[in-house]
């Protein structure tokens, strides 16, 4: 794959792995008297983040989990906008937005947002070309169905990492033909969407199939059911397996770990990384 990403106007070298940061915008805390505080709070998460060793910060204004509603788009852009310009202006961060929103991409994009990461794979109306025009990096997803109905009863009639290279590759061809370069796409098995534990577990023991794309792979399996589920943990008791897991991702050809606690991920991921490029000199 290419060993640069261009976002916006910082250049990310995807030569070795990086820890993307999650930074939950709590909803609705920016539209209310609330404003000030909680921006204050999301700008010195966000530092921490960067302090630790955190590449990306990544916002988002809608709630993916299972079962999450969609949002109106101004109640996202309420929620999203305040976020980015402060985390560009004030800390000069590389700012990925989660969304969907034609309208959301054109905004976060002109406010100087580093990347797009559609969880939707840019299958809403109107959304893989607003991604063209903003000229960012774009994270493709697999996910089928909505956050609403896609966890009712997940099934592949193939293996399920067959299913996602397959779908990545199609949605791959169809930016391409809409005029995304390649260059500018990443991908993402989705882990957590439209998939049951065993189908993640799989589609991570199987992952370096993705690499068949020659494409940066990105990852989010931080606190999610998967953990839970195989550890028997609550949410936030989650962060040993997570470490285990982003490792493992490492070692099969993930390049952005999408991570809650940043500083013992970066430290997992280095760690990992260390012993994956030793040798490469005298290869
Ligand atoms: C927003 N979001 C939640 N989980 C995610 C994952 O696994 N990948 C990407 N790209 N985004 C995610």
């Amino acid at each position: 794959p290419a060993s640069t990403l261009q976002c916006g106007r910082h250049r990310l070298d995807l030569s070795f792995p990086h820890v993307m940061g999650v930074l939950n915008v709590t909803p609705d805390s920016f539209s209310d008297g609330g404003h000030h505080v909680a921006l204050d709070d999301a700008r010195q998460r966000a530092e921490k983040m960067l302090g630790e060793g955190a590449s990306i910060i990544d916002v988002g204004g809608e709630s993916t989990r299972p079962g999450a509603a969609a949002v109106p788009v101004q109640q996202e852009l309420d929620r999203v906008m305040p976020v980015v310009e402060a985390l560009v202006r004030d800390l000069d961060a590389l700012v990925s937005v989660d969304t969907s929103t034609p309208e959301v991409m054109h905004e976060v994009a002109n406010a100087g947002a580093g990347m797009l990461n559609d969880v939707r794979n840019l299958r809403r109306e109107g959304a893989m070309r607003a991604a063209a025009t903003t000229g960012l990096p774009v994270c493709l997803m697999h996910m089928l169905g909505e956050p609403g109905d896609m966890q009712k009863d997940p099934h592949y009639d193939r293996p399920v990492e067959e299913a996602v290279a397959e779908f990545l590759e199609a949605r791959v061809a169809a930016c391409e033909a809409a005029g995304l370069r390649r260059e500018r796409l990443l991908i993402d098995p989705g882990f957590g969407f439209a998939k049951t534990v065993e189908h993640n577990l799989r589609l991570l023991k199987y992952m370096e199939r993705l690499t068949a794309l020659e494409l940066p792979i990105l990852v989010g399996m931080s606190r999610k059911s998967m953990i839970g589920k195989v550890l028997e943990r609550p949410v936030e008791e989650r962060l040993a397996g997570g470490l285990v897991l982003s490792a493992m991702a490492v070692e099969r050809g993930a390049r952005i770990l999408r991570v809650h606690d940043v500083g013992p991920h970066v430290d997992a991921v280095n760690m990992a990384w260390a012993v994956l490029k030793e040798g490469c000199d005298n290869d």
